[in-house]
């Protein structure tokens, strides 16, 4: 199997694919949504991409182009710990400017305001980009957030370890692909969902409450809800939902049912597992 991800080597997204897929072509991306084309023009069967981290929340993109790509699907949630490195070239220890991902700036904004405050920060394609950037650029001053993979990869040098503001810091992936087929692996199941994006009928009071009672009357347990603005003005969401409960193929239709009789429109992501991996 092809599986794509976001690259280069190294990156978070590097380590949890190569957990979850330990014996297929991986092709790095140097973009989430190159990631998406990819699964779509049938350049590669899946993909890895973040989705949320537990610290800094959503990847908003990803959840974009969940929303924006028609034919995309979930197969599984892979759950992995997330420590940062501040890294250094080895032949220049000064530096001006921390570069990475904006999801690992945020995730240490806490400890780059204690320790270096007046060092500025440059957002990156990603953690591991980030570093082999400043491993090709070794007289400019600049250092880079990212894993201890990729600190051994570049040949840099790490001088502040666990840069993270909280101590428990992980980020969930999940792996796309065109059609619909659950995943089987080998890794500690931990809880069946599945994820809908909804939007709501026209806008009147009560909508949003309509829509959540057809899940709450049938007892099927929402476990996560989140609005996300629909850039067609200011005011417009769509809602991602994850409902907890094991798939009940008819309670689950009727409820689809029911949703579209009310007008919303529902775009069905899967039915997937979810798992943990090793940092
Ligand atoms: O930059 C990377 O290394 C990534 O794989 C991306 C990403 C993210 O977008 O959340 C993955 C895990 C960490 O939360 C930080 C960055």
């Amino acid at each position: 199997m092809k599986i794509a991800f976001l690259g280069p080597h190294a990156s978070f997204t590097q380590l949890a694919c190569s957990q979850i897929f330990p014996n297929n072509e991986l092709f790095p991306q140097s973009s989430i949504i190159d990631c998406f084309n990819a699964v779509l023009n049938g350049d590669v069967d899946k993909a890895v991409v973040p989705l949320e981290n537990s610290i800094e929340g959503t990847v908003s993109m990803t959840l974009d182009y969940l929303y924006d790509f028609e034919n995309i699907c979930i197969e599984a949630e892979v759950v992995m710990p997330i420590a940062h490195h501040l890294m250094i070239h080895p032949n220049n220890e000064n530096f001006e400017t921390v570069i990475s991902h904006p999801q690992a700036l945020a995730q240490t904004f806490h400890f780059r305001h204690d320790h270096y405050k007046n060092i500025e920060t440059r957002d990156f394609s990603s953690t591991a980009a980030a570093a082999k950037l400043v491993a090709e650029n070794p007289h400019e001053k600049w250092a880079a957030i990212a894993n201890s993979y990729a600190a051994k990869l570049y040949g840099l040098k790490i001088i502040n370890s666990n840069i993270q503001d909280f101590e428990q810091n992980h980020t969930k992936f999940i792996v796309i692909s065109k059609n619909k087929s659950l995943l089987e692996l080998d890794y500690p199941k931990t809880s069946e969902k599945t994820s809908l994006l909804i939007t709501l009928p026209e806008d009147h009071a009560g909508g949003l409450h309509q829509v959540l009672s057809v899940f709450a009357w049938r007892q099927m347990n929402l476990s996560k809800i989140e609005s996300r603005t629909l850039k067609t003005g200011l005011g417009n969401y769509f809602f991602f939902m994850n409902i907890a409960n094991e798939w009940h193929p008819v309670l689950s239709k009727n409820a689809l049912e029911e949703l579209k009789s009310i007008g919303a429109t529902v775009k069905f992501l899967g039915h997937y597992n979810e798992y943990l991996l090793e940092s």
